[in-house]
């Protein structure tokens, strides 16, 4: 069977169902492809899942931070409960709701693996057999990421979690060890040690590396101080599972041992891109891909190859794999219309904020939320920073929580006198983060920031301290 459509999208996580919903609202006709559950990793084994089984433990600390509402919350938290609404989260593992708004909204869904065959030519491959289509005007690469498995000796042959795995856990195990001490590994233990695990924590270097050392302290703190067993700079060296009680065996590079029912493997992700027949248009997958700021795929003539979110090698977060989606989504309608847009920077045809203004934020409970360029990448990009930190000691702040501990950062472009990054660390910020962002997109003067008052008492009044700080 052979057909032809405008847009072709491979891979239905969040990027692609918004590549593929933005060009046909605006008249083009589109397919998904989708090989797995139309919603992708996002929906049913990463963020919405794993943020399930996050809240019940951070609602509940909460509560006991206030005196007064804390005598009414002394129970354990309810891990059927818990695992329940995990899964109506996850939609359990069901996505008749998502193809349901896809073929709504006028998405066609086309179930299978689809592989690259030559220029804008895709096969899509099933139990049913083959079926080619042809793109009259892009393909659009959004097929996610998959774990990368470290090489520690006897890993390969012994059955242990992934984020996969971890996320749609049907029980908790009596003890958990994760190897990896990123964003992955830092909630899921956090999480699993609150519904009742003992958790060993095993990070190469320190925790969260690459965030801001004092917010970082915050989240380790507390993982110790609710029983974690976090150990920096460790690596294991070998693995086991085994004996009568079926428990894994990790060997440490310091010759530790630990012992666990389970063991989750969280050490980061690569762009999945090694199958998508990438060779057939001159590709060689595993150097990876690297796009322009429209989205194209860099070295293919043509204009009709693009790639979004973590299948480009972007930030993998799925609220900037939707922006560059939504971006590259602009761009093939204007040049299907016979326009070719200039990518200039803050424009609609270009992912301008991939580049500086990337918002993250560790769902551990403090929360790490943080927007923008670091002091070091600053330096690395020539710009003059410097960088004003402050203690969360404000009123909004002990209002929230009885000893609320956080800290917040800003890293002030001193020629441009704007913010170009920003940090907070604390209970319950991440709602703080989008006040950051629009300040670093919209590149305010501090200046005028001055008059940008916070209501009182709330926890961004550390916004002027911060601001008191620098010296305004
Ligand atoms: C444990 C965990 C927690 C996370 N939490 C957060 C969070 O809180 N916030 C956040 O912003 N990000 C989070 N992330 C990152 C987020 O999940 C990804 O950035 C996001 O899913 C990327 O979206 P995507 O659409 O690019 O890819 P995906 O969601 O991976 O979707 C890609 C889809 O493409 C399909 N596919 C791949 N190849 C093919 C093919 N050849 N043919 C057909 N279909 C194909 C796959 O089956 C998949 O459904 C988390 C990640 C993990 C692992
Ligand atoms: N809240 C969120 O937004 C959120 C949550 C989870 C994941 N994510 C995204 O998903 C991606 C994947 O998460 P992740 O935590 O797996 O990746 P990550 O890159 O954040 O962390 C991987 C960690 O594993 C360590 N590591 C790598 N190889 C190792 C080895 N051989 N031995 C020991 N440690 C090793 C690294 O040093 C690093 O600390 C992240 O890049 C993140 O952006 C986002």
């Amino acid at each position: 069977m052979e057909s032809s459509i405008d847009v072709i999208v491979i891979g239905g996580g969040p990027a692609g169902e918004n590549a593929a919903g933005r060009v046909v609202a605006q008249g083009l006709s589109a397919i998904v492809v989708e090989s797995e559950l139309l919603g992708g990793e996002c929906s049913y084994w990463a963020c919405m899942p794993s943020k399930a089984l996050i809240r019940p433990g951070t609602a509940r600390r909460a509560a006991q931070a206030v005196a007064g509402a804390a005598e009414a919350v002394t129970g354990r938290l309810d891990v059927g409960a818990v695992l329940a609404r995990r899964d109506r989260f996850a939609a359990n593992w069901d996505d008749a709701g998502q193809v349901e708004w896809a073929e709504g909204a006028g998405i066609r869904v086309v179930r299978g693996k689809a592989r690259l065959t030559g220029e804008r030519t895709v096969v899509v491959e099933d139990e049913a057999g083959a079926a080619t289509w042809t793109a009259r005007h892009a393909v659009v690469i959004a097929s996610g990421s998959v774990p990368v498995v470290p090489p520690i000796d006897g890993l390969d042959s012994t059955r242990y979690w992934g984020t996969r795995e971890a996320t749609s856990a049907r029980e908790v195990p009596a003890r958990l060890a994760v190897i990896g001490g990123g964003v992955a590994g830092t909630e899921l233990a956090q999480a699993f040690g609150r519904l009742g695990s003992h958790v060993t924590l095993l990070a190469r270097s320190t925790l969260l590396s690459g965030l801001p050392e004092p917010a970082v302290a915050l989240v380790a703190e507390a993982l110790e101080a609710e029983g974690v067993d976090v150990r920096t700079f460790t690596s294991p060296r070998r693995v086991r599972r085994g004996g009568d009680r079926d428990v894994v065996r990790i060997e440490l590079d310091d010759g530790g041992i630990i012992e666990a029912e389970e063991l989750l493997v969280s050490t980061g992700r690569r762009p999945a891109v090694t199958e998508l027949g990438l060779d057939s248009v001159g590709f060689d997958a595993s150097t990876g891909l690297s796009v322009g700021a429209d989205g194209v795929v860099d070295g293919v003539d043509g204009q009709w190859l693009y790639a979004v979110s973590d299948a480009a090698g972007n930030a993998p977060l799925t609220h900037q794999g939707k922006y560059e989606a939504r971006i590259v989504a602009d761009v093939i309608v204007a040049r299907a219309a016979g326009h070719d847009p200039e990518p200039a920077g803050w424009s609609r045809f270009a992912a301008t904020a991939s580049q500086r203004a990337v918002p993250q934020v560790v769902f551990t409970d403090p929360e790490i939320a943080q927007i923008g360029l670091t002091p070091d990448q600053a330096a690395e990009r020539g710009i003059r920073t410097r960088e004003v930190t402050h203690d969360m000691a404000v009123a909004g702040a002990a209002l929230h929580a009885d000893r609320y501990r956080g800290w917040a950062g800003l890293v002030v472009d001193e020629d441009a006198r704007v913010i170009v990054g920003a940090t907070f660390a604390g209970p319950d910020v991440s709602e703080m983060l989008h006040a950051a962002t629009i300040a670093v997109v919209g590149e305010v003067p501090l200046e005028r920031l001055w008059h940008a008052v916070p209501a009182y008492p709330t926890i961004s009044e550390v916004w002027l301290r911060l601001l008191e700080e620098y010296g305004l």
